[in-house]
């Protein structure tokens, strides 16, 4: 898909079908034993309400024409347990079917988790978070009542419809069919908005996507605003987005809100007609007034299931629209996965060759073409060369966050796109440019990409880097409360605690790319020292735009025009004069 934005509505790439709702159903089926009480608690529940009428009918026609005043007694009381006992196993089948609720949504959510963290950078770069994640938290939820209470609901309604049917046809068959004869004029009256109703509940899951997106991207971004002072444009779009939600919203609950309203009407006109047709047409002696009382009970009772079937089918429809996107995400193929046939790569010695490497982020504009060159293991290589021109592609490709687009890189000479991409990245450290911290302490963050490393370890990663320092000045030390805004840490310090991260993996291949950019020079040049003992016999890619930062390594590529145009040491690349010369005479001149 092309690219979106918070206020472009996402195409929908498959519309519900059959193959959605079968694929419902496989949640739902894990969830057969609790329904299928629940269901039974129901039909009970339902059936010893049902009986409710008959006893009406018999009081009213007997019990109280003959005078039996012990009857009487005896019958309310039947009535009286007949409804407490409805309500208890009403009670109990709600609890049930709450909880057979959370887990559907559990599963639907773990799925999209697993899913989601496997997809590649690619899907992420394609569109805003927060359209992401609104499916994982609110769609979920606004599905997991129609499955759940949804089908239990709909196959007692319509049970209910049966009973209610077949007491209505033993009471007086003719009153029944009056009953019945709303129904077709209901069903064409479905299918009159189905289609308009389906269109506006889709166009209400993009809105609510959009305000979502644009939600996250304000808290995300929230600096910038206050910096900018750009708070009244921000609530311009903010109300243009809530107010697009709002109006669709309300035309889809206008669709909704049409059904029952029908249903009520219908059910009115039922009722009036079974009293037209049993007082003025039929006789007093083929209908009895006990009959006709006992039928317009019925009526009601007939047209309540129909109103919550409709109400079912509104939230069905309303479902469906969020369910195709929930769907949608499960089905978003994981292009970067391992090969069928895929082998582990063995422990390696960090030999890396681009071989006639070409790829572009979007089809036909090619960011790297024709790349080949040759590390050895353990070669330090810096990266350097303007803004754009491809250093951090050239390690994400090593990575394996993209494939690419032409050629093939080989790792130990083995080609990484036919290794088990756990085998290869576990292999590398990679530091990326946005040093992110997660919730939780220090430690919890350094510990990351290894669960099992002692506390030890983790304080020697630390003073490698030169964090140890500054962590203990916190009064909580390496237990120290943080978040993923990184609260309470500089960026500089955000880079180090990230650095000791990919350092404690203890890998063969080592990426940073600007590892050390927020660093003062002071802590570098100290860094650097534990750095040149860590990289031995290690091979390691480093991007910065600081060159006293990769002065030191063992080749300097200079990426631009699509590839590297010069490469060799410090001293080699600044008697050449050329374009590493320029910038680093600049870098120099400017530190003057
Ligand atoms: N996710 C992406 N999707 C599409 N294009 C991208 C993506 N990431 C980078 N690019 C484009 O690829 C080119 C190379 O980007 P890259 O990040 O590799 O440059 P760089 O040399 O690392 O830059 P910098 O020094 O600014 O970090 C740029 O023109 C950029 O616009």
């Amino acid at each position: 898909m092309a690219r979106n934005k918070f206020d472009i509505d996402e195409n929908l790439e498959s519309p519900f079908d059959i193959r959605h709702f079968k694929r419902a159903l496989v949640y739902i089926k894990q969830q057969k034993r609790p329904m299928i009480i629940a269901l039974v608690l129901s039909v009970l529940s339902a059936g010893i309400g049902l009986t409710a009428p008959l006893i009406m009918q018999h009081v009213v026609d007997v019990t109280i024409p003959e005078k039996e005043v012990g009857a009487l007694f005896g019958w309310s009381a039947l009535m009286l347990l007949t409804i407490v006992v409805s309500v208890i196993l009403a009670a109990i089948r709600g609890r049930i079917m709450t909880s057979v609720g959370q887990d559907i949504i559990f599963e639907i959510r773990s799925d999209l988790f697993k899913h989601l963290q496997a997809l590649p950078f690619k899907y992420y770069d394609d569109r805003p978070q927060g359209k992401i994640m609104i499916r994982v938290v609110n769609y979920v939820n606004s599905v997991s009542d129609v499955l759940s209470n949804g089908i239990i609901n709909f196959i007692m309604e319509i049970l209910n419809l049966v009973f209610i049917a077949v007491f209505m046809f033993a009471v007086d068959y003719r009153l029944a069919l009056v009953i019945l004869a709303g129904l077709p004029v209901f069903a064409a009256f479905l299918l009159l908005i189905k289609n308009r109703q389906r269109r506006s509940w889709q166009s209400v899951s993009n809105k609510s996507s959009n305000l979502n997106a644009y939600m996250q991207e304000s808290i995300s971004g929230i600096g910038v605003t206050q910096i900018f002072t750009r708070e009244d444009r921000n609530e311009g779009i903010f109300t243009r987005l809530a107010t697009n939600f709002r109006t669709e919203w309300i035309k889809a609950i206008h669709y909704n809100a049409m059904i029952p309203f029908t249903v009520d009407n219908l059910a009115t006109i039922v009722t009036t007609m079974i009293y037209v047709v049993g007082l003025l047409v039929l006789s007093p002696a083929e209908v009895t007034f006990g009959v006709i009382l006992a039928m317009s009970s019925y009526a009601a009772r007939f047209w309540q299931p129909i109103l919550n079937l409709s109400n079912l089918y509104n939230g069905f429809i309303n479902a469906v629209a969020y369910l195709e996107r929930i769907f949608e995400t499960l089905d978003e193929p994981v292009t970067i996965k391992d090969a069928p046939g895929a082998k582990e790569l063995p422990p390696v010695q960090g030999r890396v060759t681009f071989d006639h490497v070409t790829f572009g982020y979007d089809a036909g504009n090619h960011v790297l073409e024709n790349l080949s060159f040759d590390v050895k293991p353990g070669e330090s290589i810096a990266l350097v060369g303007p803004t754009g021109a491809g250093k951090t592609t050239v390690v994400n490709l090593i990575s394996r966050f993209y494939d690419v687009t032409g050629g093939r890189i080989l790792v130990d000479g083995h080609n990484i796109s036919e290794a088990t991409l756990q085998s290869l990245r576990s292999q590398m450290g990679i530091m990326l440019q946005d040093s992110f911290i997660f919730s939780g302490t220090i430690m919890d963050n350094i510990r990351y990409g290894r669960l099992d490393a002692t506390e030890d370890e983790i304080i020697a990663a630390a003073k490698t880097v030169r964090a140890d320092d500054f962590i203990r000045e916190f009064e909580n030390g390496y237990m120290t409360e943080v978040n993923e805004r990184g609260s309470k840490l500089s960026q500089g310090q955000r880079q180090l605690i990230s650095f000791a991260r990919t350092l404690l993996a203890d890998p063969r291949i080592l990426i940073l790319d600007e590892a050390t950019s927020s660093i003062d020079a002071k802590t570098e040049r100290l860094l650097q020292q534990g750095m040149n003992e860590l990289l031995k016999g290690r091979t390691s890619f480093i991007i910065a735009h600081r060159l006293s930062t990769v002065r030191g390594c063992d080749r300097i590529m200079y990426v631009s025009n699509k590839g590297i145009a010069e490469s060799g040491s410090h001293d080699e690349l600044i008697a050449k004069r050329g374009l590493y010369y320029k910038l680093y005479t600049a870098q120099k001149m400017e530190a003057v």
